[in-house]
């Protein structure tokens, strides 16, 4: 049995993996964190995780990236592997990421659903013949109205991919509004939608002469996350130090 503190339990994705794990017989909750204490979850919730003397074997995090830091230095602290996924986090946060990294297991993704992680690894390929042959990259992202990072961490997650397959020589544009002047190769634009209750939608746009090929990967309930991140934990509790991603889970 995995027990798994969930930071951020009583937001959207951390109720989701509280419904989920409850129903899993190989994971258990064994304490929440979140600065919200509203609901029955049937385990502890520390509204301050420096407070939460419970032992875990991993962390599980979806919160805000204004909690990041101090989710660090617990783990690094307690020594208890992390699954962070909350977006939006500052270059610095990144970079404290990748230092904490060599003191505990981190698994970062930005989205933990397959498809997502799957379409990484396509549009690598797709990049290395379209790029040479001139097609322009466009993102569109799109979410529901309660997200406060934009673009999404995955609409970065994607377009790193495409660069890091293209000796990184794009530079991401996320508003055009400014300038009046025409694309340039070397852009890859990334704009965000936001309304309603739209899970998550994600497309990658190759436009070039007289064709276009399109990926599309719609989420339509946050399950799919969920899931992936219930497998991410399993797979990193107990491992040693180390910077982990989702292609470590999927294979
Ligand atoms: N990697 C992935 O696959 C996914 C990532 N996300 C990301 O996860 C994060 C959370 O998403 P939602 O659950 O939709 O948001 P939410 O706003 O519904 O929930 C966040 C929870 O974190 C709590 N929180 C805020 N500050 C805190 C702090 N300092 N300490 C502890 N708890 C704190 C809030 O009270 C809230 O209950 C966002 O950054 C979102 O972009 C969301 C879905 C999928
Ligand atoms: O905030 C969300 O809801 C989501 N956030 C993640 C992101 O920023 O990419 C993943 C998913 O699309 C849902």
């Amino acid at each position: 049995m995995i027990r798994v503190i969930m930071h951020g339990c009583n937001g959207k994705m951390g109720q989701v993996i509280t419904g989920l794990c409850k129903e899993d017989p190989d994971v258990e909750i064994v304490a929440g964190i979140d600065v919200v204490d509203n609901r029955e979850n049937g385990y502890p919730v520390f509204t301050d995780i420096n407070a939460c003397d419970v032992k875990a074997d991993v962390i599980i995090d979806f919160a805000a990236a204004v909690a990041v830091d101090k989710l660090l230095d617990y783990a690094v602290d307690k020594q208890v592997p992390v699954v962070l996924c909350t977006t939006g986090l500052s270059p610095e946060q990144l970079n404290k990421v990748s230092l904490c990294s060599e003191k505990v297991a981190i698994l970062k993704s930005a989205n933990m659903s397959l498809g997502i992680n799957t379409l990484m690894k396509l549009l690598k390929d797709a990049a290395n013949v379209f790029a040479p042959a001139g097609y322009d990259i466009e993102i569109v992202e799109k979410h529901h109205n309660q997200k406060v990072d934009a673009p999404s961490g995955t609409a970065l997650a994607l377009a790193d991919a495409i660069n890091d397959a293209r000796d990184n020589a794009y530079e991401y544009v996320y508003d055009r509004s400014q300038v009046r002047k025409k694309r340039d190769k070397k852009e890859l634009g990334i704009s965000a939608v936001r309304g309603g209750t739209i899970v998550g939608e994600h497309e990658v746009i190759f436009a070039g002469v007289d064709e276009v090929i399109e990926f599309k990967h719609t989420a339509y309930s946050k399950s799919v996350f969920a899931k992936g991140a219930v497998e991410a934990a399993k797979f990193l509790a107990g491992k040693p130090a180390g910077f982990y991603d989702m292609a470590d889970v999927i294979g």
